[in-house]
């Protein structure tokens, strides 16, 4: 239903742990900064809960990701859940994105059967080889490129020789970026061979929305 390469363009990642900065609750800021987002172009979102001050009651959590992605509906933009299977597969969402420390990827290839768009972070090279020829993984999410402020455990950051690195042992996979990315960033990157950019900070913390995310894009 999607197309996993333009949907990884402008990948808008993004909890309540990430939009504390606003006038209101975290849980109408965060609504509030995706509607903007979907409003100027993003190609994919990402309810990632997750991380100091995030939400910890699971109703709630459901809840919110569900307005989620309601508004992501309305705006044909697929809506993916971070970590969480269990939740991405009752709500129905486009997909799930897994880390290297969560479950096997193999395990969640199973479980999902094919129900949900699959991403799987890669932090190095031997991870991209081990996991390329793996069916059922849509794309990697790279990084961290850069040095993070969104995520406290992020592992050390690659630059941007990993992409390339990937690029050059003829590894096909759908690649977005992820981690420190910001508007100044985005053609590099795109050179290098990513599909796209997997961005939080810079999109939550905008101050011109629609000039980031036209930024992000061209
Ligand atoms: C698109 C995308 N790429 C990488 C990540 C990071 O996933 P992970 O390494 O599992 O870390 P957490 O996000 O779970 O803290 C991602 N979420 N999305
Ligand atoms: C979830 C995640 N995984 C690697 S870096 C990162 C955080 C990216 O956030 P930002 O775009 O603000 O650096
Ligand atoms: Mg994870």
């Amino acid at each position: 239903m999607f197309n996993v390469k333009e949907m990884l363009g402008v990948y808008f990642i993004a909890g309540t742990q990430d939009c504390l900065h606003l006038e209101n609750s975290a849980q109408e800021n965060l609504l509030y900064i995706l509607e903007e987002a979907l409003k100027n172009g993003i190609t994919c979102f990402q309810f990632r809960e997750k991380g100091k001050n995030c939400l910890q009651n699971e109703r709630e959590i459901f809840e919110l990701a569900k307005k989620a992605q309601t508004l992501c509906k309305r705006y044909n933009v697929p809506f993916f859940i971070n970590d969480n299977i269990d939740l991405a597969l009752k709500l129905k969402a486009d997909g799930i994105h897994i880390g290297q420390d969560d479950k096997e990827v193999c395990e969640v290839v199973k479980q999902i059967q094919g129900k949900l768009l699959l991403g799987l972070s890669i932090n190095n090279l031997e991870q991209a080889l081990q996991a390329k020829d793996i069916e059922g993984i849509d794309y990697f999410g790279v990084g961290p490129i850069y040095k993070t402020n969104s995520k406290s455990d992020a592992k050390p950051s690659v630059g941007l020789d990993l992409i390339k690195d990937i690029r050059k042992q003829n590894i096909k996979k759908p690649l977005v970026a992820i981690g420190g990315i910001q508007e100044a960033h985005a053609k590099n990157i795109l050179e290098c061979g990513c599909n796209g950019l997997a961005i939080i900070s810079a999109i939550t913390k905008s101050k011109d929305m629609e000039k980031t995310i036209h930024n992000l894009k061209n």
